[in-house]
């Protein structure tokens, strides 16, 4: 089948509208965060988060990244408060990254590019039976996203990073249990919140996003094992998936606000 959408010139965020109008939608992400023009939100919580260690079942190479799905049968791994209503479902996290430790996040702060972003997709369960229906709603799914700086070595990323040899190619999947999502999280749990989308097609509009504003770290030799997977699959001649960010889309009618002054 052609090549529907990807990273490359021919078929990447640039040319995305061609087949994904919602591209030019009025609430799309990743955006700029400008911390001189967020709002303070008082009425903003504390994020609270309660992840099963046994959710993670396994972690895939999907072509355009890889993802630690989760099975999401039941209410065990659940996000809540901060800026949502009831409670959110885990149902898998991935990352996106660029070509260089340069740049390769999909949110920026104040102009700032990091390396890499690390998303932790959850659906809203309360409110909807599954995460295709929850998918299509203005508040269906919530999306914590965690920057991450070329740095110090890490090491609970290190367990997911000793597994992507194994799932080099598109389609190829293995088993990945007993990993708690939240040994990725920063030391702080202050975030910035606003309404948008996916950041891949089919771009939908159902996001209430989550910016942690503390970075985590990796080394450029963990940054440099994501860029070694390959977009192409097997049998197919070789192509390194070296970037899957979007860059940042136009604010238009929407406010980031902060849970912390
Ligand atoms: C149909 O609803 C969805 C929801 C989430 C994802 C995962 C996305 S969300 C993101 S950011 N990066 C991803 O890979 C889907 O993938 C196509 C499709
Ligand atoms: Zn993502």
């Amino acid at each position: 089948a052609r090549q529907s959408w990807g990273y490359q010139d021919h078929n990447g965020p640039e040319v995305w509208h061609e087949l994904f109008p919602l591209a030019n939608g009025d609430r799309q992400s990743p955006i700029a965060i400008k911390s001189s023009e967020v709002k303070y939100d008082p009425f903003l919580r504390p994020l609270s988060f309660s992840y099963d260690l046994t959710s993670p079942k396994v972690i895939l190479n999907c072509g355009y990244a890889f993802s630690i799905e989760c099975d999401d049968t039941e209410d065990r791994s659940v996000l809540r408060a901060g800026p949502l209503k009831g409670s959110y479902r885990l149902r898998q996290l991935h990352f996106h990254w660029g070509p260089t430790d340069d740049y390769g996040s999909e949110h920026t702060v104040d102009g700032l590019e990091f390396a890499a972003e690390l998303h932790v997709v959850h659906w809203n369960s309360e409110k909807y039976p599954c995460f295709v229906d929850a998918a299509q709603q203005p508040d269906g799914l919530a999306i914590v996203g965690v920057l991450v700086k070329a740095g110090e070595h890490n090491s609970p990323l290190q367990k997911v990073i000793n597994v992507l040899d194994v799932i080099k190619t598109k389609g190829s999947q293995v088993a990945f249990t007993n990993f708690d999502p939240s040994s990725l999280f920063p030391e702080s749990l202050d975030y910035w919140t606003y309404h948008g989308s996916l950041t891949v097609p089919p771009l939908l509009e159902s996001v209430i996003w989550i910016v942690l504003r503390q970075p985590i770290t990796a080394s450029s030799e963990q940054l440099a094992t994501f860029r070694s997977l390959l977009c192409s699959a097997k049998g197919e001649p070789a192509c390194c998936l070296l970037s899957n960010c979007r860059p940042p889309q136009p604010l238009r009618n929407r406010h980031v606000r902060a849970f912390f002054h």
